[in-house]
């Protein structure tokens, strides 16, 4: 591991890492100077932008210890192995209280702010159910391999401190689809020694229940954790159509989704059926569970953990009755008080002193411009019509609409709507962009469907020094984990390529460039803030460059072609959330 030479000195001194002129763009048939740049290290609205965090950035104002709520021993080995963090913030501190008081959490603050790590900290100093007993203490459910490994090397540099807390296995265990040992073998491992933690993800976790209860223990675990909730558990959205209502959620009830069977296999919910004469006898007779009965504390996490996710989920029965549960947040306003626009503004949910928005959009021929805030772009001759018929009649779309109150319909509601991965003008694009501006490592997020391994071999083609991201190979991405400064700009940077489904949640603190191709389908400005909120990472700054096709042509589930203006799409997702796309200079 290399030694960190993190912090370092202010930037405002010298010339930001970021824009270190460069001898020559590697594309072929680029025709900008990579030198020809150095701009100001301030971003267009004034501030600062550091590619590196500020010696000064402490996450809050206050200098909190950490012993307050941790465990002593704990506590120096942060100290030796994370001489970065030196104090803790405020919602960190909320949280260390809560878990080790036993409250159950809903915990929201900005991606990169430090939840994950806080609560990898809160789980270590957690205390077992009975000292003597040999159980797992805590259960981590989160959404990709990659992340419970980001946890797990996290714990294991703790470890490396205080090696006399017992073996690796006793103190972290990860459990994950597709791991190179077979499931019977780590269930093995497990049940010979129960770790302190186990981290899994929800698919892995519920196999190994299924095929082995009395393996994971799930009656005796102290604490739960679901950390990026709103993308494991499913929720129903709030409608004034009661029927619609009933419609979904007894969808959710018929097909659960494996961290649903994990956590109602945890807490037993007393479920009253959802409508009808059933439900009225029900009331009458079910009882309460006695307050006195046990259950492991609950914490849910997110960037994204809306008002309307909050009150959905409350229905789940998981979390303790009124009064029983804490929301440890940024927002401090009652659910019902948070107004559905406010809620998907950026300034809750993306962290960043100074993240850089960037919008580049891609025409037919491949010319390549910068979206820019305000305007309808050409052909469009309206900007609230965004889907036009292939036929060029065009159809007023409630896509977008500020007025509209519900949060999701602030987002575009499109039927099929898929950017062509392949497009060579927009890998073009993507090429460009990153030969010129990234300095030596930056992430790029496909659609969900897209095929990783052949548009890897696409950029490759055009000299882009494209991997896939995969934390277990040191290559591929395992030796960024726990990099924090990087030494200089290098020759060859590289570019790891994911979907959003492999790279919520972690944590690369080099990371200076995302770039995001095409509008996800589903909730865009969650997705958004989740791929963007891999830069700026706690007071770091960083660009989110989105690459779109100017008119992209979608089928509806009715079988229709459309023509979809994306610009005016994303351009009014991002005024939703209160971002502002900047220029990104070499384009027009
Ligand atoms: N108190 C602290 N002081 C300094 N650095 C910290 C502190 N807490 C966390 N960090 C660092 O901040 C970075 C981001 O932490 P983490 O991944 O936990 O954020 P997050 O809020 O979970 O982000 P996301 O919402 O994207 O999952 C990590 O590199 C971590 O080491």
């Amino acid at each position: 591991m290399r030694p960190s030479r993190w912090p370092r000195p202010l930037l405002s001194a010298q010339r930001p890492l970021l824009f270190e002129p460069r001898p020559s763009c590697r594309l072929p048939h680029c025709r900008y100077r990579l030198n020809s740049t150095a701009p100001s290290p301030v971003d267009t609205q004034g501030r600062t932008v550091y590619y590196e965090p500020p010696s000064t950035y402490l996450g809050t104002d206050e200098r909190i210890p950490f012993d307050r709520w941790l465990q002593p021993g704990l506590v120096s080995a942060l100290r030796e192995t994370f001489p970065a963090v030196k104090y803790a913030t405020k919602t960190q501190r909320e949280l260390f209280k809560a878990v080790m008081l036993g409250q159950d959490v809903m915990l929201q603050t900005p991606t990169g702010s430090g939840k994950s790590f806080s609560l990898m900290l809160a789980t270590l100093s957690k205390e077992p159910q009975a000292l003597d007993a040999q159980n797992i203490t805590s259960l981590i459910i989160v959404p990709h391999r990659d992340l419970a490994y980001q946890y797990y090397r996290w714990i294991q540099r703790i470890h490396e401190a205080i090696p006399e807390i017992g073996s690796l296995d006793s103190v972290a265990q990860i459990l994950v689809r597709g791991a190179s040992v077979p499931l019977e073998d780590r269930l093995r491992v497990l049940r010979e020694e129960p770790p302190h933690i186990l981290i899994g993800t929800p698919q892995a976790l519920l196999e190994a229940y299924q095929s082995s209860p009395e393996t994971l223990m799930l009656d005796r675990l102290s604490a739960v954790v679901v950390d990026e909730v709103d993308y494991l558990l499913e929720w129903t959205t709030q409608t004034r159509d009661k029927y619609k209502r009933l419609k979904a959620e007894r969808m959710l009830r018929k097909h659960p989704t494996p961290t649903r069977q994990l956590l109602d296999a945890i807490y037993q919910p007393v479920r009253l059926p959802l409508s009808g004469k059933k439900r009225i006898k029900a009331e009458k007779t079910i009882q309460p569970k006695p307050p006195g009965d046990y259950r492991p504390q609950l914490v849910m996490a997110s960037a994204t953990f809306r008002a309307t996710f909050r009150q959905s989920i409350l229905g789940g029965g998981w979390f303790r009755e009124a009064g029983g549960w804490v929301k440890i947040a940024d927002n401090l306003k009652k659910d019902k008080d948070i107004h559905a626009q406010e809620d998907i503004r950026a300034v809750w949910s993306l962290g960043g002193t100074s993240i850089k928005h960037h919008v580049l959009v891609v025409s037919e021929t491949g010319k390549v411009e910068n979206l820019r805030a305000g305007e309808t772009t050409e052909g469009s001759p309206d900007a609230k019509t965004e889907v036009r018929r292939v036929d060029g009649e065009a159809l007023k779309s409630t896509v977008g609409n500020p007025k509209s109150d519900a949060p999701e319909s602030a987002e575009p509601h499109q039927d099929d709507m898929d950017t062509d991965p392949f497009n060579p003008h927009l890998l073009e694009a993507i090429a460009e962009a990153f030969a010129l501006d990234v300095p030596r490592l930056a992430l790029l997020v496909l659609p969900a469907s897209a095929p990783v391994r052949q548009i890897i071999g696409e950029l490759r083609k055009l000299g882009v020094n494209a991997q896939g991201l995969d934390v277990l190979e040191e290559a591929g991405g395992g030796a960024y984990l726990t990099q924090e400064a990087p030494e200089e700009v290098t020759e060859t940077p590289t570019l790891f390529v994911s979907t959003l489904a492999t790279t919520r949640g972690l944590d690369l603190p080099s990371l200076t460039h995302v770039f995001i191709l095409g509008l996800p389908k589903d909730r865009p400005g969650d997705a958004y803030m989740h791929a963007g909120g891999r830069v700026g990472r706690f007071g770091r700054s960083g660009k989110v460059i989105t690459v779109i096709e100017k008119q992209c042509l979608i089928t509806t589930r009715k079988g229709e072609k459309r023509w979809v203006d994306q610009a005016n799409i994303i351009r009014k997702a991002l005024t939703q959330m209160g971002i502002v796309p900047t220029k990104l200079s070499h384009f027009a």
